[in-house]
């Protein structure tokens, strides 16, 4: 690229299966520092806040930038199950996309360095983690089998080994600034994170686990409509629940199709301390709620015909609807506003004819 120092760039693997997500309510400059690993990816940029604001997006990169103004116009009506002022409008980039990966991204977040001071490629690694088979069902304690250098140990029977699944999100974590909720980054704001553990592990089926969006990736064709980053922000009464609702909701659609989740590797250097005070008038009530969240989808049981993502994610819906409501109106209206994303993502996203399934039906699960 003329004028840019792209030396040292490592390989993109897939580079025209993956889109990059990123939203985005401040600036783009943190992309420079990314040129070596995603300047040959397609970024798809949603921007939050007031659409007038013209946002820069640093030169040498292909993009498509959607604001407000754009949500609306494609949208229409149903525009309204898209967070505003929240990180969850991110969602929104998932939908337009065609590709079969995704890896989303927040403006505040750096390349890191391994023990060995090498830069980490974050998309190489999520790829890998995606591209390799999950063990949900026995769990493996040196980790991630399929890595180089590593197996199934003793005790893990064989007939469970051909059983790795298809891994349908892998979820990277963060060093110095580390996901806490607002009462835990007040009672430790000079905390940081400076552990790196090399490995990548599959959440046994049946498990929940806090997903962050902030280092995130999954394969759209297998869990696309159930990454519903929920409906918070401005006229909501609760924020920054956005990512924790589409990984509890993606991960129990997961274990009923028989999808697997990873965490762990590849890290990257989130900058940011979002402010702690404001963090905490945001999510107080996720603070609580969530002690009802959790057992709910803990006790969710899905019906066998239920056999896509968008099925799946319209039973949960329906039981957001039954028995959340109770907890606070706000659920029937998330509820509904499940049902307008698969609405919106079936419109955009119309289950593509082919031979193999002659209903033209979305992927199920093998
Ligand atoms: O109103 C908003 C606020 C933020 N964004 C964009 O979303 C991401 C995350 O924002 P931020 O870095 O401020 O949030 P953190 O507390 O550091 O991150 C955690 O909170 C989650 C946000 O819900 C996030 O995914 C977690 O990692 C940035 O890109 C902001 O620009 C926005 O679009 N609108
Ligand atoms: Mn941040």
């Amino acid at each position: 690229m003329a004028g840019y120092n792209l030396k040292g760039i490592e390989a993109a693997p897939l580079k025209d299966d993956v889109d990059i997500v990123i939203p985005t309510i401040r600036s783009l400059d943190f992309l420079e520092q990314w040129r070596p690993f995603l300047q040959h990816y397609h970024l798809i940029i949603v921007q939050d806040g007031d659409p007038s604001i013209k946002i820069k997006v640093p030169e040498g990169y292909d993009y498509e930038l959607y604001n407000r103004n754009d949500i609306n116009r494609i949208l229409g009506p149903r525009a309204n199950c898209i967070s505003y002022k929240d990180g969850g409008c991110r969602c929104f980039g998932f939908m337009v996309s065609k590709k079969k990966y995704i890896y989303t991204i927040d403006d505040d977040c750096f390349v890191a360095k391994d023990p060995s001071g090498k830069e980490i490629n974050v998309i190489a690694q999520h790829i890998r983690n995606l591209e390799t088979p999950s063990t949900p069902h026995y769990f493996n304690t040196l980790y991630d089998p399929f890595r180089e250098g590593t197996d199934f140990v003793r005790g893990y029977p064989f007939s469970l080994r051909e059983e790795g699944v298809q891994t349908a999100i892998s979820h990277g974590l963060w060093l110095n600034i580390p996901d806490y909720d607002a009462p835990t980054q007040l009672v430790k704001p000079r905390e940081r994170n400076t552990r790196y553990v090399d490995a990548v592990m599959t959440i046994p089926k049946g498990v929940l686990y806090p997903m962050c969006g902030m280092n995130l990736a999954f394969n759209r064709e297998l869990v696309g409509p159930a990454m519903y980053f929920g409906l918070m922000g401005e006229g909501q009464p609760i924020s920054r629940y956005d990512d924790m609702w589409a990984g509890w909701a993606a991960k129990v659609v997961c274990d009923q199709l028989g999808f697997g989740v990873k965490t762990g590797l590849p890290y990257l250097w989130h900058s940011k301390a979002s402010n702690p005070f404001v963090n905490l008038k945001k999510e107080h009530k996720g603070l609580h709620w969530q002690e009802d969240m959790v057992p709910f989808f803990q006790n969710l049981c899905l019906s066998k015909e239920s056999d896509t993502a968008a099925k799946c994610y319209m039973e949960i819906s329906k039981m957001t609807k039954e028995k959340l409501t109770k907890v606070d109106p706000y659920f029937e209206k998330l509820a509904d506003a499940m049902v307008t994303w698969i609405e919106a993502w079936e419109e955009l996203n119309p289950p593509v004819k082919n031979e193999a399934f002659s209903d033209g039906k979305e992927v199920k699960a093998k």
